[in-house]
């Protein structure tokens, strides 16, 4: 459940007809609703509170506006990150550094040394190389860093091929059946504290049989390495639970997600960590957007143009991700169209012979499901600028990220002397 909804023929957020934002901030625009984020924090939550000791890490990567993240916080969760830019972003919204998990295939040294410093609470180590940094990083620093060994557990997630990341061949984590190996040698370094085992198997997933399957796995490696007389405190069991695009589309939900999980760790006697971050955001928000015209150049279906484009929601044009398209002010009508962006890419294409309200230029309309992988994924291509992002709280709405504008990306370049 979502809080965008029609209200005397008018598209709302909450209690805001989105044409006063897009009066107030100009389109195109990221609208997120702060009911929906608090909502989807809490059922998650409640719905994991059948288990005996969790940590919920919101991934950042999902939405890293530190007014969501702000929310997140004051419903309790910390933050999953996986770079010095989010790693200041979870410590600016007040997130206790003790609840920060650092993920990330490819860590630099500055960033160890940042997380190191902040007191984080968690590293995933993503490989024996970097476990090796890391402890040396932390021994010269007279510190120690608490780690979870990240396994690729060689599991098909059924996803995306861009988005999944627990097969053999993707490059996350250590091979499950190297990683008692690894877990050893990288526990007898002063500087770590080898405490616990993560996995994450990839992005919208939309069935829960791929985590049960790469649950079993983590919890025979738990065994495995307690035989061997580690120490297993800690279990990170990542994010990845999927939710409907498409009106109509049904998912597991949080519970059966629980109830699956529940039954997966049962005895495992750890600290339960999870990293959810689509399932909190993603319907929580919207890409508010103008139609510049309709373009009718055949028989075929007319062009929609409008001014949201790849460079401010690019999973149609990454993933060929569906998002449901509908207008501010449907007339009951409908169209077949093309949904286009005004990019010079054929690629800028939000969907293709789409079935929605009849369209003409001036029109509002939104993209749902936006409020995951959205403006975060935002570049500034065809010197686009980045687009805005508001937050809407019962009837009053704030801006939580300005428009950058072209002018402003251009003012940070140069252009040297020897080309005058
Ligand atoms: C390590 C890690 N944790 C958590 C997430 C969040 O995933 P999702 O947004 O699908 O819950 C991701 C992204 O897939 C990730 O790479
Ligand atoms: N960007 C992807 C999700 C990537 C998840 C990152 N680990 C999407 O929009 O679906």
């Amino acid at each position: 459940m979502d809080h965008f909804e029609l209200k005397n023929g008018v598209l709302h957020a909450e209690d805001v007809p989105l044409t006063a934002i897009a009066d107030a901030v100009g389109t195109p625009v990221y609208v997120y609703s702060r009911a929906t984020l608090e909502r989807h924090a809490q059922v998650f939550r409640d719905a994991l509170s059948i288990l005996p000791r969790v940590h919920i890490a919101f991934a950042i990567k999902a939405n890293p506006n530190l007014a969501v993240l702000r929310v997140m916080k004051r419903e309790g969760l910390g933050a999953d990150v996986v770079s010095a830019g989010e790693l200041a972003r979870a410590l600016a919204a007040g997130m206790p550094a003790d609840d920060i998990v650092f993920s990330g295939v490819g860590k630099q040294h500055h960033e160890m040394i940042a997380g190191l410093k902040a007191g984080i609470g968690q590293f995933n180590i993503e490989s024996e190389e970097e476990g090796e940094e890391l402890a040396e990083i932390a021994a010269s620093l007279g510190l120690t860093a608490n780690c979870a060994l990240r396994v690729n557990p060689d599991v098909d997630a059924r996803t995306h091929a861009k988005i999944s990341t627990g097969k053999a061949e993707n490059k996350f984590g250590v091979p499950i059946d190297r990683a008692a190996g690894i877990y050893a040698r990288l526990a007898s370094r002063p500087g770590l504290n080898m405490r616990g085992v993560a996995v994450h198997i990839g992005s919208q997933l939309s069935e829960l049989e791929p985590f049960e399957e790469a649950f079993a796995k983590v919890g025979a490696l738990v065994a495995e390495l307690r035989a061997a007389g580690q120490s297993v405190t800690h279990v990170d069991l990542g994010g990845g639970l999927g939710v409907p695009y498409k009106a109509g589309e049904t998912f597991p939900s949080p519970e059966e997600y629980a109830a699956m999980v529940a039954r997966a760790t049962e005895g495992w006697d750890v600290t339960l960590m999870f990293e959810p971050g689509r399932v909190i955001c993603g319907n929580a928000g919207v890409l508010l957007t103008k139609v510049v015209r309709v373009k009718r150049s055949s028989n075929k279906a007319p062009f929609v143009i409008v001014d949201a484009a790849m460079n401010d929601l690019a999973r149609p044009a990454m993933y060929g991700a569906w998002h449901d398209f509908d207008a501010v002010k449907p007339s009951g009508d409908r169209m077949t169209a093309h949904i286009v962006g005004p990019i010079c890419e054929t690629g800028d294409t939000f969907a293709m012979d789409r079935d929605c309200d009849a369209l003409v230029a001036g029109d509002l309309a939104v993209f749902r499901t936006a409020g995951a992988y959205g403006a975060t994924m935002a570049s500034s291509y065809n010197s686009r600028g980045f687009v805005a992002e508001v937050m809407v709280d019962g009837d009053k709405f704030a801006v939580v990220a300005d428009r950058i504008m072209p002018e402003a990306i251009s003012a940070s370049e140069r252009v040297p002397d020897w080309l005058e």
